[in-house]
């Protein structure tokens, strides 16, 4: 019997060892890689050879437009590749971190992303107020921020669901600030669907999908969900890549004395000069300064 002809899909889960491969029938596949070659990823698109019924082994990672990811010395951990937006989950309980949020937005940057920051939970009417004011430092950036309560579904899906049309976005968050309360709004029982997926492809009951893409129901779109997090390491980052993440300094770079300033100390930094006139936060500016020595302190340059 002839191979069966390599098929083309698209990486829907990840589960340690093998992936959820949908193909453009819709039908899912369960794929192992072939040989060592590892570090395939949700969203990426790839070629399979289909092996029985419903099983195949991945082939090619076919090239990816983008791939987002955090590590710290513990390890390395991607988040999902191909994408055309990050929407970062903030609320003001328990009360986001600036670094943390910073930090995602450094990641969306550097890969050339655009972020949208969701501040939800703004039911909580005693300390919305607070968050607002904080992300407020983030006004003058070009981010879109949106306000809204998970717990009042139609008004948040009326505010998401435009932003979310024809694109791929991944959802972020630190833990607690109500990702599943709303992707499960978005996409009723993405959680069941989850379970469904992993029990019918033999990954069993217990075997939690870290991360998943979904569809949106009712309209075109796909949202990338991802377990919460509470470090969000960049060691991967060079220094262009981190100058990058914070494209507030770009024109000011221009203005640096010296080609290899890294706007800490350096006479005549234009990025210093900036935050002299406070077309710069001294706290993005630290926050660049904080990742900067992380990644020094591994040596990398
Ligand atoms: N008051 C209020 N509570 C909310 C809202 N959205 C979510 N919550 C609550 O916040 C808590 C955390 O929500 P989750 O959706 O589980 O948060 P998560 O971001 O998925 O957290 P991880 O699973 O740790 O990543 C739950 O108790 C939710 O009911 C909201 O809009 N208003
Ligand atoms: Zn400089």
């Amino acid at each position: 019997m002839a191979d069966a002809p390599a098929l083309q899909g698209r990486i829907i889960a990840a589960h340690g060892r093998h992936y959820t491969v949908e193909l453009p029938d819709g039908s899912l596949r369960k794929c192992f890689p072939r040989g060592k070659k590892a570090g395939a990823t949700v969203g990426d698109y790839v070629v399979i050879s289909p092996q029985g019924a419903d099983e195949g082994s991945i082939d090619r990672i076919l090239e990816r437009r983008n791939l987002l990811y955090r590590s710290d010395d513990m390890r390395t951990k991607q988040f999902a590749a191909n994408v055309d937006q990050l929407l970062i989950v903030v609320a003001p309980e328990p009360a986001f971190s600036d670094d943390l949020t910073g930090r995602a937005l450094v990641a969306a940057w550097s890969a050339g992303i655009a972020p949208i920051v969701v501040l939800n939970k703004i039911d909580l009417e005693s300390s919305v107020a607070g968050a607002r004011k904080r992300l407020a430092t983030l006004a003058g950036l070009d981010i879109h921020i949106v306000e809204l309560s998970a717990h009042a579904p139609q008004e948040m899906r009326a505010a998401l669901l435009p932003l979310l049309r024809d694109r791929c976005t991944l959802l972020l968050g630190q833990s607690g600030m109500g990702k599943s309360t709303i992707l499960n709004a978005l996409v009723p029982d993405a959680r069941a669907h989850t379970q469904e997926h992993s029990q019918a492809l033999g990954a069993g009951k217990h075997t939690t999908t870290s991360t998943h893409l979904y569809h949106l129901p009712d309209q075109p779109g796909d949202i990338i969900d991802s377990p919460g997090f509470q470090a969000f390491g960049l060691y991967h980052l060079s220094a262009t890549d981190i100058e990058r993440g914070f494209p507030e300094f770009k024109d000011a770079i221009e203005h640096c004395r010296y080609y290899n300033c890294t706007h800490r100390h350096e006479p005549g930094c234009g990025v210093l000069a900036a935050i002299e006139q406070g077309a710069i936060t001294t706290q993005r500016h630290e926050l660049y300064k904080r990742i900067l020595a992380e990644n020094e302190a591994q040596g990398r340059y």
